[in-house]
Parts: structure tokens; C-alpha cells; sequence
């Protein structure tokens, strides 16, 4: 990889909400990111550190593509709030207030609001289980699972818990038990919320490959899904997560989540790092 990248490989750093990203502009030379890249930049002390890695890539009949990585170099299909502040990097590069985009999922839409959000339309919801996917025909409305929770896929698995008071949650040791529960082949991400106002959430997140994060995009949308469909809240829902707070609005063209953007720097992985990859 150093002999690929002499000068280094250039990154940025962002987040959105507090759940924060490496970013690598792939466009025009083609896919760099392995899982090996992904667990070693992922490390926070010998490495950059992030919740998500995602990589750039041009696309034909988009403005460009989307792959992420979690920092245990696992990809996962959807990352909610990656997608914004990309989405938010290249409206800037392009001069425009919208784009268009590809993920695993499919053409997705972001656009940024006069207040500066940027709102990403993340499809519509998965409530079949073969879809999120679940190991066996349940209910994803009532899983077989104590507590009740509710599965919704995103473009990702999630795993939503309804409690009395989600800051009593022992959100670790919840999370990493339900994570890897045989219900979800693939693993899952589990979100806890509870309702605290009217059409307002309070919700904290384990996500799977990376653990507790500050929000959660995706899951942020699959609870506001799982809410609306119990009754808890109408279809337009405000989550406030630990970093932050997130609007969900499920219209009729699918689940729109706006929120803050940042891009902290720039950066380059030496040579020297990538060398030790090798
Ligand atoms: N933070 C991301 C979701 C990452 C999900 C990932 N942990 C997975 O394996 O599905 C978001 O804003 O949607």
C-alpha cells in the first residue's frame, strides 16, 4: 500500500452528531479500503480513530458512491450520518444543494437545509425478515426476544428496545448480548429509546462492529419507524441522542433524517503506517 501511496493517503475527518467518520476520496483511481486498512485506522491510539470508514467512489447515474467499514473492519451497508456529511463535502465541491447517491441500497437523495442540516432520504424500511435479516420467519413488529424489541432494516439490521428510561440502560451489556443474538446472522445494532415528549425520543445506541457510539443514523430512523408503527409517536420524530439531536420525518418517499454535519481536518496516513499494513 506505501508503494501505491509514496506522498501517504490522504483522509478526512468529520462527524455527524458526535458519531464521527474517516474519509477516503476514492474517485478516479478505484477501491483502496480492506478490512486490514479499516481495523488499523480505526484504532484510536495507533490510528486515527472513528465509529465509520467511508470511501468515496464515482458512480454512473449518481454524483458518486458510498462504502463503510466499522472500526472492527467489518463493511456495513448503511451508515446514516456518514452519508450526510459526505453528502454535505460534495454538494460544496459541486456548488449545489442536493445530490444524488449510491450505497448498498440503492440511489439515495440528500439535501441541505437553509439551516445548514443536511437531510438524507434513507429509503424506505425493511419489515420483512428475510430482509433486516433475521434467522427465522418471526414477527419483526414482537421478536421472540425478552424485552419485546422490534427488528427494522435500514440497509442495515436493528434491533429497537422500547424502555421506561433508556438512560437506566446498562447499554454495553445490553448491546453486546443482543449484537450477536442467533435471531441476526449478520449481527445486529441495538438502539434503546424512550419516550419523552410528545413525538420526542430519548435513544442510545450499541452498534454493531463499533460499540457505543454518539448517534447512530440509521438506528436513529429504525426507532422513529418502530415508534410510529407501536403508536408511541407520529411519523415525524426528534431523537436526542448522546451527541446530539437527530429529525426523522418517514414520508411517503421514504425515511428522511436531517442533522448537523462537520468536517474537523485533513489528514494523510503516512508511509510508514501504511507500510506496517502490508
Ligand atoms: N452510524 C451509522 C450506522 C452504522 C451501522 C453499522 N454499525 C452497521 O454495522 O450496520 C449511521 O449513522 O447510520
Amino acid at each position: 500500500m506505501d508503494q501505491l501511496f509514496p506522498q501517504g493517503l490522504p483522509f478526512m475527518k468529520m462527524h455527524g452528531a458526535g458519531n464521527d467518520f474517516v474519509v477516503i476520496d476514492s474517485r478516479g483511481r478505484g477501491p483502496v479500503v480492506t478490512p486490514v486498512l479499516a481495523r488499523a485506522v480505526g484504532d484510536r491510539n495507533r490510528g486515527v480513530g472513528f465509529d465509520q470508514l467511508a470511501e468515496i467512489h464515482d458512480a454512473e447515474g449518481a454524483d458518486f458512491a458510498l462504502d463503510f467499514w466499522n472500526s472492527d473492519g467489518s463493511r456495513a451497508g448503511a451508515c446514516g450520518n456518514a452519508t450526510r456529511c459526505v453528502s454535505d463535502f460534495m454538494m460544496r465541491q459541486l456548488g449545489r444543494d442536493d445530490v444524488r447517491l449510491v450505497t448498498q441500497r440503492g440511489h439515495l437523495a440528500a439535501i441541505r437545509l437553509p439551516d445548514g442540516r443536511v437531510s438524507v432520504n434513507m429509503g424506505q424500511p425493511q419489515r420483512d425478515w428475510r430482509e433486516v435479516p433475521l434467522s427465522m420467519a418471526v414477527d419483526t413488529a414482537h421478536l421472540p426476544l425478552p424485552g419485546d424489541p422490534v427488528a427494522v432494516g435500514m440497509g442495515n439490521p436493528h434491533c429497537v428496545f422500547f424502555v421506561p428510561d433508556a438512560e437506566a440502560v446498562d447499554v454495553t451489556a445490553e448491546g453486546r448480548r443482543f449484537e450477536t443474538d442467533p435471531l441476526f446472522p449478520e449481527r445486529t445494532n441495538v438502539e434503546f429509546a424512550s419516550l419523552v415528549g410528545p413525538d420526542r425520543l430519548r435513544m442510545r445506541v450499541w452498534e454493531r462492529g463499533a460499540g457505543i457510539t454518539l448517534a447512530c443514523g440509521s438506528g436513529a430512523c429504525a426507532t422513529a419507524v418502530a415508534a410510529a408503527e407501536r403508536g408511541l409517536t407520529g411519523r415525524h420524530v426528534t431523537l436526542d441522542l448522546d451527541g446530539g439531536v437527530l429529525e426523522i420525518d418517514w414520508r411517503a418517499d421514504g425515511v428522511w433524517m436531517a442533522g448537523p454535519v462537520a468536517h474537523v481536518f485533513d489528514g494523510v496516513l503516512s508511509p510508514a503506517f501504511l507500510r506496517a499494513l502490508a
